[in-house]
């Protein structure tokens, strides 16, 4: 049996704990290490996963660590981990948003395999979206294995130019963010043309809903589903030309563009500051 150690016991971690007992991996294969107490037991109480205080107790027995801490606290588990990582060498797979492999293995050491991933909150309903990206020490086995741990709360895809893990954050990591606000927008529209909040926010909502589903079940190219949306001269036309009088493609490129610099620059703080 495969021991997975979860450091970190946070949203993210929960998601992917939930999702891996769904899959049939039973609760006392997992460890987490967390440093809040009140978490711990939540954990323990909805999951029945053993939850430590201290990092290097939930790893002890682990073939594969998830690190799911927030970036700024990656550098700070080199210490609680060393001796464990020396013991066992097990596959480490962050999490962590613009975290480079490089900075891994400088941190944890450069003989383990490490997978770096940006998994994204819809993981929380098995819903997610995750770009997976692996060092060359690990193997087909071990590939198989982080993919398994990631497609247990959706759909996963494997990079294999590390730089593009940056997209992968600004495109689907970010992404929910970005479907969110536009549910806003719309919600808001609806509102100030008169309608009742509620109404509004299950009409667009749904229609999010709607719009997903078709892209990912129909199989369709999205500018044909959009075609067929629009009537000559209709009124998705006149939505759609307004889009683009006011520049979409720009200002969606331009915000994916600044969700990628964020990656690469927060990457470089943690150069600065290990
Ligand atoms: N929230 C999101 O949409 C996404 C987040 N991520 C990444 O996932 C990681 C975790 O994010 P969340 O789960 O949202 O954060 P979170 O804040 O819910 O969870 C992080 C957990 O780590 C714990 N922690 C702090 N110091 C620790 C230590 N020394 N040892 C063990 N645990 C410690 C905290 O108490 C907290 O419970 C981050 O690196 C983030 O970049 C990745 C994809 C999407
Ligand atoms: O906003 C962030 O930095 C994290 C990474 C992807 C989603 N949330």
């Amino acid at each position: 049996m495969t021991r997975i150690a979860f450091i970190g016991g946070g949203n993210m971690a929960r998601s992917l704990i939930g999702g891996l007992l769904k899959t049939g991996i039973s609760a006392s294969a997992m460890t987490v290490a967390e440093p809040r107490a009140e978490a711990r037991q939540e954990l323990g109480r909805d999951f029945g996963v053993a939850c430590f205080a201290e990092s290097r107790l939930a790893a002890a027995e682990a073939q594969v660590l998830v690190l799911a801490v927030k970036p700024q606290i990656m550098p700070a588990l080199q210490g609680e981990l060393r001796d464990t990582l020396q013991r066992n060498r097990p596959m480490l797979i962050s999490i962590a948003a613009g975290v480079r492999v490089d900075q891994l293995e400088r941190w944890f050491g450069g003989l383990l395999p490490i997978v770096r991933c940006m998994p994204n909150t819809p993981a929380l309903i098995g819903a997610g979206a995750t770009g997976l990206y692996a060092n060359a020490r690990v193997s087909p086995p071990q590939r198989a294995q982080a993919q398994h741990i990631l497609d247990a709360v959706g759909l996963t895809q494997w990079i294999n130019d590390e730089a593009l893990m940056d997209t992968v954050t600004a495109v689907s990591g970010s992404g929910p963010a970005y479907f969110f606000a536009v549910v806003e927008a719309l919600e808001d529209a609806a509102v100030a043309q008169g309608m009742p909040r509620e109404t509004a926010r299950a009409l667009a909502a749904q229609t999010c809903l709607g719009a997903g589903r078709m892209l990912t079940e129909s199989g369709e190219d999205p500018g044909e589903l959009r075609r067929r949306v629009t009537s000559p001269n209709g009124t998705t036309q006149a939505a759609l030309e307004s889009f683009a009088a006011d520049g979409l493609p720009r200002i969606v490129s331009r915000a994916v563009a600044a969700a990628t610099q964020r990656g690469v620059d927060m990457a470089a703080a943690l150069d600065n500051a290990s």
